[in-house]
């Protein structure tokens, strides 16, 4: 378990983490979320004791981590969302990291197996591509088989098959009881992958929940539904507390109401109805919603796809200097 009271963090008049009070509990797996600066790693940071709070306290399984006999196998954490550059192989590198804390050769070829590095363990570590450094990281992170496991953005850089190992990886090591924390700013997979939330903005909590709870809160639940006598329907569902909104000839939108509640409204009036889905938001349009206020680092809107002279944008790559009247994306305080 992790315990965070009043934990702040200054860096001179910046104020990283703002009087922080959570608790992450074992057994299931907690999502951190929050825009960049919004001091995650800055939290994650002192709960490994790599940052002295300047007021506040954060323990983990009872104890600041520092005061641990045995810290390996009682927090294991992936910080460095980069690869070690060591002239070492990934074997050795583990080796050394296991040798230093009184753990066997046995549980290095054991990572080295759970990771799926055996082919390159041999392989100098600075030779490692993001994604091979990154699942090097989480090997160090489980060689002590800790109970509470850290991962900040631990898919960043990992192809399709090792973004679903490490979505088993911490689900799995949650099911035993363990504690697992991690960062990441991919929604669509930490809708997946965690039970719980921490968001926070600027340094402070501004939710925090079961992941459904959250969106749900943060999220208006709507009813799709789909009737060859659609315009007749709104007439009878649209009141005070409910909006009809036409998505398409035949096909409304219902906000206010239930999916029960619509169907019972179409079948006292003998509405047929050929589709009645509840919708609920994502975690995506949650954390939008929720960060809104919070975020410093801001982006310009990117002229749609083909709007320009070039027509499409070639890439992912910012449009930078701007073919078009877009400015550039600005970037507002400085980190
Ligand atoms: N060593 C430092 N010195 C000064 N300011 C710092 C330092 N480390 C972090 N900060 C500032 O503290 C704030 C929180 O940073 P932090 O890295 O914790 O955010 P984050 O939520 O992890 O962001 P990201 O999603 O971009 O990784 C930022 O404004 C950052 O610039």
């Amino acid at each position: 378990m992790i315990e965070a009271q009043s934990l702040t963090k200054r860096y001179g008049s910046k104020t990283a983490v703002d009087g922080i009070s959570f608790t992450v509990q074992p057994g299931k797996v907690t999502g951190f979320l929050g825009p960049n600066g919004a001091g995650k790693s800055t939290t994650m940071r002192m709960i490994m004791g790599l940052d002295r709070p300047t007021s506040g306290r954060v323990t983990v399984n009872g104890k600041p981590y520092a005061e641990h006999a045995s810290p390996l196998t009682e927090v294991g954490a992936l910080l460095e969302a980069k690869a070690v550059h060591t002239g070492r192989s990934a074997r050795n590198h583990l080796r050394a990291l296991a040798a230093t804390h009184g753990i066997s050769e046995k549980r290095v070829d054991e990572v080295v197996e759970m990771t799926g590095l055996q082919s390159v363990a041999k392989r100098r570590v600075g030779g490692f591509s993001l994604g091979m450094g990154q699942r090097l990281g989480i090997a160090a992170a489980l060689l002590g088989d800790p109970r509470t496991l850290i991962l900040d953005e631990p898919v960043n850089g990992l192809d399709p098959e090792g973004v679903l190992w490490v979505r088993n990886l911490v689900k799995y090591v949650a099911s035993q009881g363990r504690t697992v924390f991690l960062s990441s700013h991919l929604m669509s997979e930490m809708a997946v992958t965690a039970d719980h939330l921490i968001v926070i903005g600027r340094g402070r909590i501004v939710a925090e929940g079961p992941v459904q709870d959250v969106v749900a809160r943060a999220t208006s639940a709507s009813v799709r539904v789909r009737s060859p006598q659609a315009a007749r329907l709104a007439e009878l569902l649209t009141g005070p507390e409910v909006t009809v909104r036409p998505l398409e000839p035949g096909l409304l939108e219902v906000l206010g109401s239930s999916a029960p509640g619509v169907g019972e409204v179409a079948a006292a009036a003998g509405i047929t109805l050929h589709e009645l889905t509840p919708m609920t938001g994502s975690l995506e349009e949650a954390f939008m919603s929720l960060t809104q206020e919070t975020v410093e680092y801001h982006s310009t809107a990117l002229p749609s796809a083909g709007s320009g002279p070039g027509g499409p944008p070639p890439s992912a790559a910012p449009p930078a200097p701007a073919p078009t009247s877009a400015p550039a994306p600005t970037q507002e305080g400085a980190r």
